[in-house]
């Protein structure tokens, strides 16, 4: 599959360029030149289908012919080992808990697929790529465990200094080997802002070979959209009417989930769950899109002012605002409200949520309060102990802490403290 840039400035290049750049030369995301529906017998037989076969269905179009087909199932495999359940709270309402990878954020997917891919175009380790990644919380604990000793890859992590859940930052700032962290004094959209100015100065890139392991690559972003297909085989049976309510910052899970529905799957609406990082809430409302200073919540992961996918989401609907708001709403909570949400879920259905999925929950109930006949389902996109102090607090109960926690809970942090970009470039060509 060839990919174009959608500033529409640099030439159409294959899966195999788009994921070692990253980003276009003109600094566009890129996008499939094609999306081909997939034949309704995929759907009538879903049942009948495992997530590796529904995930190499869904994906191959995307990355063959430079992945062959023998190479992609082994990569699918690989990348799915482990479960993502749903879990139905009452006739209206479940989520679908993405937190059963190795860093417990629904991150680890893309970061599994991506490291496999490079790792298959790099075989012969003749080339040296380093990896440039921005983070709000998950992304960097993820990108670290997927690339950690991948021979030929070099990540360098950058996450905003102290608006990371402490649990959060040991995933990313204690692996060692291949793997750097910046802490940067300033916010997530600092963090993404130098990394996009990074992959444009020849400077660095006459000396090395960056990519971006963000939803920016098509690698990371992609294989997200199998989520949206596991979440309805589970429930295709019971309700024909699904809607997702994505809890949302960088708006690449829910570009995903609507990639997805390209390929036809049968989801009726998405509603995009926001914390107080509300660009698209209010553009929604308003048609004017004004990226606005991130500011710091409870849901940190979420944290984000300026969205890079969005651009992704204007290419699907053709940048037209009618049929996009046909097919998406979008609800902002503040913090009150969703740790009232975590308690109400907790009380009602004796779940304990993640701050990230109660403003899924919240935008799942506000949908369904005018659309009683569907059935809503958010995304747990993190297990609620990466956010234990705010967790314990709200639902006043200790939290027992899974394998995957423990094994970082106790190691040591590295990191280096930077401010700006030049810094970030001193750091890069030292
Ligand atoms: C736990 C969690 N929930 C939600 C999000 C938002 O996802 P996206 O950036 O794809 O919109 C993130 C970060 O990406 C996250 O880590
Ligand atoms: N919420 C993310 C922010 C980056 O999102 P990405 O999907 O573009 O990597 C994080 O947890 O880092």
């Amino acid at each position: 599959m060839n990919y174009y840039s959608l500033n529409k400035k640099a030439p159409n290049t294959s899966f195999k360029d788009a994921v070692i750049k990253g980003l276009a030369p003109d600094k566009g995301l890129y996008f499939p030149e094609s999306i081909t529906p997939l034949p309704q017998s995929f759907f009538d037989d879903i049942d009948n289908l495992s997530h590796t076969e529904i995930a190499f269905e869904a994906i191959k179009q995307f990355v063959t012919p430079e992945i062959p087909e023998a190479v992609l199932k082994t990569i699918v495999e690989e990348t799915l080992s482990f479960d993502f359940p749903v879990v139905q709270f009452n006739k209206n309402i479940s989520t679908l808990e993405l937190f059963h990878g190795p860093t417990m954020a629904f991150k680890d997917v893309g970061a599994r697929f991506m490291a496999r891919c490079l790792g298959y175009f790099n075989k012969d380790n003749s080339e040296e790529v380093t990896i440039l990644v921005a983070t709000s919380g998950d992304t960097g604990g993820a990108v670290a465990n997927g690339f950690l000793g991948v021979k030929g890859v070099n990540v360098v992590i950058l996450y905003p200094s102290g608006k990371v859940s402490d649990i959060q930052e040991k995933q990313l700032t204690t692996l060692g080997q291949n793997i750097k962290a910046l802490e940067v004094n300033g916010s997530f959209d600092d963090c993404q802002a130098m990394v996009k100015t990074a992959f444009l100065d020849e400077a660095l890139t006459s000396k090395m070979q960056l990519t971006s392991a963000n939803s920016i690559n098509v690698a990371r972003w992609l294989p997200q959209l199998f989520y949206f297909m596991f979440a309805y085989k589970q429930l295709h049976k019971k309700y024909k009417n699904i809607v997702f309510s994505v809890p949302s910052g960088n708006f690449g899970n829910i570009c995903a989930g609507m990639m997805a529905q390209q390929l036809g799957l049968p989801i009726t609406h998405f509603i995009a769950s926001n914390n107080e990082n509300n660009v698209v809430t209010r553009y929604l409302k308003s048609q004017n899109y004004q990226p606005q200073a991130s500011v710091q919540t409870i849901s940190n992961a979420m944290d984000v002012g300026d969205p890079s996918n969005f651009i992704r989401i204007q290419e699907i609907y053709k940048n037209n605002f009618d049929a996009l708001k046909e097919n998406l709403s979008s609800y902002s909570f503040s913090d009150e409200t969703t740790k009232a949400a975590m308690l109400e879920i907790y009380e009602q259905f004796n779940y304990v949520a993640d701050p990230h999925g109660a403003v899924g929950y919240l935008g799942c109930k506000a949908y369904l309060k005018n659309n009683k006949e569907a059935h809503g389902v958010f995304l747990e996109t993190a297990h609620p102990t990466k956010f234990l102090d705010v967790v314990e607090d709200v639902i006043k109960e200790k939290q027992p802490l899974p394998a995957q926690i423990k094994a970082v809970m106790d190691k040591e942090k590295v990191a280096t403290k930077i401010s700006t970009y030049s810094d970030l470039k001193d750091f890069l060509l030292k």
